[in-house]
């Protein structure tokens, strides 16, 4: 069967189900790494080891300024976070467990509301 082109309740439908779910990751405990952009003037190396920098509060920004044209591009900048958090931390530091557990309540939470 043809592919059904998606009509803009799915899309407004999608952009409701974005909002909650950023409203879940800003919520969980091991958040805090992750709520708003890193202060590269103040960590040395940030700047020169992440070219694409990103957080929540600047994913937020975008999502309530319709900056996302669809789900897979929002998905993307969420994923952008936590391969950012693998990149410059030790996969048993404190922060770099703090990404690890985001990325799996994220990847848990998206399946169950959008597949
Ligand atoms: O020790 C530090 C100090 C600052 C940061 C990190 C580790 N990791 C974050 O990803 C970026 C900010």
């Amino acid at each position: 069967p043809a592919r059904k082109s998606k009509t803009s309740k799915d899309s407004s439908s999608e952009l409701a189900v974005c909002h909650m779910l950023l409203a879940e990751l800003e919520a969980h405990r091991c958040a805090w790494p992750f709520l708003t952009p890193v202060n590269h003037k103040a960590v040395p190396g940030y700047k020169k080891v992440i070219k694409r920098p990103m957080d929540f509060s600047t994913i937020k920004e975008k999502l309530t300024s319709n900056h996302y044209l669809n789900l897979e591009t929002f998905i993307a900048d969420i994923n952008l976070v936590f391969d950012n958090c693998k990149k410059f931390n030790e996969d048993q530091s404190e922060i770099g467990k703090a990404g690890y557990n985001m990325k799996r309540f994220f990847n848990k939470r998206w399946t169950e509301l959008l597949q």
